[in-house]
């Protein structure tokens, strides 16, 4: 084995390397299932440690894992820091380290911002292929920021949305996101616009309190696109409430159990799917807060050990795993090895 030292692998490249977010659906796939599969599946993950740099309302992840499957060994550090009005630097910041698994070698050191955003947004495809109602036609993304921009990015390629729509906070630089990804989306002024009839939701913002409410939808029912041809207009009016939340959630952002995205009639009132309900139930306000009952990891709809649920409401709450960064980066790092 050589002791050669590590590449640097830049953003710039990680890009080039993994143009689109769907290049690595097999591969995470393939390690959701593994993972869900508990000791057997090869995955050790545990999770993730969160340190707080409190003065600057900052957090820095640690999120090591190893997948038999691929043979990887990685660790990622990413800060998230909460908005600042005084600070220009991005968000989230991440750097992935990957070894060589047999004998601990530092490999390569890669960007981890692209990773972040195109592994984030394959996996909430991966869970929206599984969980959305058919026909979906209106995606709705709320947030305008660089997952909104990989969600939006992964999911125009991969689904036959006939409408999108955002909706952000502030709303110049979801103007700012529409004219800058070159295909139709619809600007709204209220998340209650934006959400109205939509079939998938996703949300990705930094918000610490709700955003999206259950009150939005038919209190008690499973409301989807095609309930709603299929009723009379007269009956929809009188019975429900006049919004109509999409039938899956992509829940990506409040990533501490303090923060929230959804409120707890959205929750209680949903299929509930998580990447990981250990880390779930350490980290999702989301979850913790509301009580709402956890009825799958993800891993579990693609083994097929618990059924999806289509036609029901759905919420996917994604926390981020450490495996799908190390199923990204040695992707990046094949391809690197491949053209060096
Ligand atoms: N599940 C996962 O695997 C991962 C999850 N994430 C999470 O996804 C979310 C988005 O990350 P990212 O796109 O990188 O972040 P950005 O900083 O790029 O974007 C943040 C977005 O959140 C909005 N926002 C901030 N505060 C609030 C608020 N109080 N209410 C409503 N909207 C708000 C911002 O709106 P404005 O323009 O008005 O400031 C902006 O649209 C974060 O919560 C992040 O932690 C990130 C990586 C992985
Ligand atoms: O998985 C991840 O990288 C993160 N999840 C929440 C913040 C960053």
């Amino acid at each position: 084995m050589s002791s050669a030292p590590p590449v640097f692998i830049s953003a710039a490249d990680v890009e080039r390397l993994l143009p689109r977010a769907s290049l690595l659906l097999p591969g995470l796939e393939a390690a959701l299932s593994n993972f869900s599969a508990g000791p057997a599946g090869g995955v050790e993950q545990p999770l993730r440690a969160v340190l707080r740099v409190r003065p600057y309302r900052g957090f820095l992840g640690v999120m090591p894992a190893y997948s038999a499957a691929d043979d990887a060994l990685s660790t990622k550090l990413v800060t998230f820091y909460e908005p600042r009005g005084d600070s220009a630097a991005p968000s989230h910041q991440a750097t992935v380290l990957l070894f060589d698994p047999r004998c601990g070698a530092l490999r390569a050191v890669l960007d981890g911002a692209v990773i972040t955003a195109k592994r984030t947004a394959a996996v909430s495809a991966i869970a929206t292929k599984l969980l959305m109602p058919r026909p979906a036609a209106v995606l709705c993304i709320l947030g305008a920021g660089v997952q909104a921009r990989s969600h939006y990015e992964a999911f125009t390629e991969l689904f036959d949305f006939t409408e999108v729509r955002l909706w952000n906070r502030t709303e110049q630089r979801a103007l700012q996101l529409a004219s800058s990804v070159g295909g139709a989306v619809r600007v709204c002024g209220t998340v209650r616009d934006a959400v109205c009839g939509a079939d998938v939701i996703v949300t990705v913002t930094m918000a610490t309190a709700p955003i999206l409410f259950g009150e939005w939808v038919k209190p008690g029912a499973h409301i989807n696109g095609k309930l709603l041809t299929e009723t009379a207009p007269g009956l929809l009016m009188e019975n429900m409430r006049p919004l109509v939340a999409g039938d899956a959630v992509q829940s990506v952002g409040a990533s501490r159990p303090d923060w929230r995205e959804l409120d707890d009639a959205l929750m209680k009132s949903s299929v509930l799917v998580v990447d990981s309900r250990e880390a779930a139930l350490a980290e999702s306000g989301d979850v913790i807060l509301s009580g709402a009952e956890i009825f799958a990891e993800l891993g579990e709809l693609l083994k097929g050990t618990k059924p999806a649920q289509p036609e029901k409401t759905t919420v996917f709450k994604s926390l981020g795993m450490a495996v799908e960064d190390t199923v990204a980066a040695k992707f990046v790092y094949d391809a690197w090895s491949a053209g060096n």
